[in-house]
């Protein structure tokens, strides 16, 4: 039966007396909500159990059901409801991206690719969330729930004393209470009996749950093998969001997860059809963060004539420091040729006209690093848990890092480096971007990880 599901609270699961009806339930899988909406004749017939054991659980599971529902919807004086507040994530251009920084009473859901630095601002804000109201704080307590590994508590160390403001204010690792959970069932009795406890003991100090990350567990071990599992992994991802966004409410506080990515297929579909602004993969982009032209790909793949959107290079080739790279080795290659060839002519005066011509070009790159520009490059990366999980979210954060044009090449200065390796063209580049929020517009900032944890870049830093 599901009774611990629906109440795992509920003192019947502890009556020894209702062991063998709770056995029969699951013999014959009746439900909570059989009991709740079936007679107690129907129920007893299903059951093979006597007529006044079954309605003397349903009359108490019914009472309980009642006293849960009046609690849950106690009408509140408007003076005593609590709206959503913000707490700072200590750096100034992520707050203002983020509308403020990271709301309470809702869910913010940070997802990139690994290495993205998704556990570095999670520890941030673990810290940021302690800090008084006059520093932007809301001196809070954190759980941090990790699914992979456990917190890596040095670096925490490294952050705290690499910001003055975090020792002064006596922001501590002590503040944090660190769960891990080893696989599903592990993960949701945490969720659904522990943190509940743990909340209502703090008493209001806790302002924040982090769950690094909310996908791990579900991407392994729920089955998605037919239609079917696919309809009972919504329902499920849609309890877990519910039950932390109860917590949100009830207590205050902010629920800030990690989600991990996974590729999408492009959609084909067997005839060819122009997407209308309602279609599913038509917005789909918007909600998953990806680039402009991807998104224009995306809409136009399907499309019955005109142009042939999956060869059409152009509306994908956004590398521009792909193209910038190229240009300038085209250009130190010149240099050298135009040298050579000088080089040739004066040190053999009598060389016949026709001999007067460059050296032939060549390249101290690998050739097929020369191309570097123009990839045709279609963004396909999805958040994990879909839609069902989105439409709980009130923020959601993608974490991106890829490679931009390292100085040497900006400062046109390639012709001074006399190695081979193609690494030195490039340097990391991420990105923060605010996909959707109820607070802020969709907005992205470049960033980088620092011993001090992550902070926004501004103007001519990138
Ligand atoms: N002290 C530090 N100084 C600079 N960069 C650091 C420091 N510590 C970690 N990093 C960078 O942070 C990145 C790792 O970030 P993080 O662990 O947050 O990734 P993640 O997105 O959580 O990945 P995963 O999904 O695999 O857990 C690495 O690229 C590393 O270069």
């Amino acid at each position: 039966m599901d009774l611990y599901d629906e109440f795992p609270q509920s003192f019947l699961l502890c009556d020894e007396g209702f062991t063998p009806l709770l056995d029969a339930c699951r013999r014959y899988q009746v439900s909570v909500v059989d009991f709740l909406t079936l007679s107690s004749k129907e129920l007893a017939r299903q059951l093979q159990r006597s007529i006044n054991e079954v309605t003397k659980f349903q009359e108490l599971l019914t009472a309980e059901y009642d006293d849960q529902l009046t609690e849950f919807n106690k009408v509140k004086p408007i003076s005593e409801v609590e709206g959503p507040v913000s707490f700072t994530t200590t750096d100034v251009g992520i707050d203002e991206v983020l509308g403020g920084g990271v709301y309470t009473h809702g869910i913010t859901e940070i997802f990139g690719e690994s290495s993205s630095g998704k556990s570095q601002l999670l520890m941030q804000l673990c810290l940021s969330v302690q800090l008084p109201t006059d520093m932007g704080g809301i001196k809070g307590k954190c759980v941090y729930i990790t699914t992979e590994g456990d917190l890596p508590t040095q670096r925490l160390a490294s952050m705290i004393s690499a910001r003055d403001e975090l020792v002064r204010y006596g922001v501590s690792q002590e503040n944090i209470y660190t769960v891990t959970c080893c696989d599903l069932i592990n993960q949701e009795h945490i969720l659904n009996v522990q943190l509940p406890i743990l909340l209502e003991n703090s008493k209001g100090t806790i302002k924040l749950i982090i769950v690094d990350s909310i996908s791990h567990h579900m991407r392994v071990e729920l089955p998605s093998r037919d239609f079917k599992d696919h309809q009972d992994n919504r329902f499920y991802v849609d309890q877990v969001a519910e039950r932390l966004l109860d917590l949100a409410n009830k207590h205050s506080l902010a629920v800030v997860v990690a989600n991990q990515v996974s590729d999408r297929p492009l959609f084909e579909s067997p005839e060819p059809y122009v997407a209308e602004l309602t279609d599913y993969e038509y917005q789909l982009g918007w909600w998953v963060g990806w680039k402009n032209s991807s998104i224009l790909y995306h809409q136009k793949y399907n499309e019955p004539k005109g142009v042939d959107y999956r060869d059409n290079e152009d509306m994908l080739s956004d590398d521009e420091d792909g193209k910038l790279i190229h240009d300038e080795m085209v250009r130190v290659e010149n240099l050298s040729r135009t040298k050579a060839a000088k080089i040739t002519v004066s040190s053999n005066e009598k060389t016949s006209s026709e001999d007067r011509r460059p050296a032939p070009r060549s390249s101290t790159f690998p050739p097929h690093k020369q191309r570097f520009y123009k990839k045709r490059r279609v963004d396909r990366r999805v958040p994990t848990l879909g839609l069902t999980w989105a439409n709980h979210l009130s923020t959601r954060i993608l974490l991106s890092k890829t490679y931009k044009a390292s100085p040497m090449i900006r400062r046109g200065e390639l012709h001074l480096y006399k190695g081979s390796d193609p690494l030195m063209f490039w340097q990391v580049k991420r990105m923060f971007k605010v996909v959707f929020s109820a607070y802020a517009e969709s907005k992205e900032i470049p960033f980088v990880i620092t011993k001090r944890g992550v902070e926004s870049l501004l103007g001519d830093d990138w």
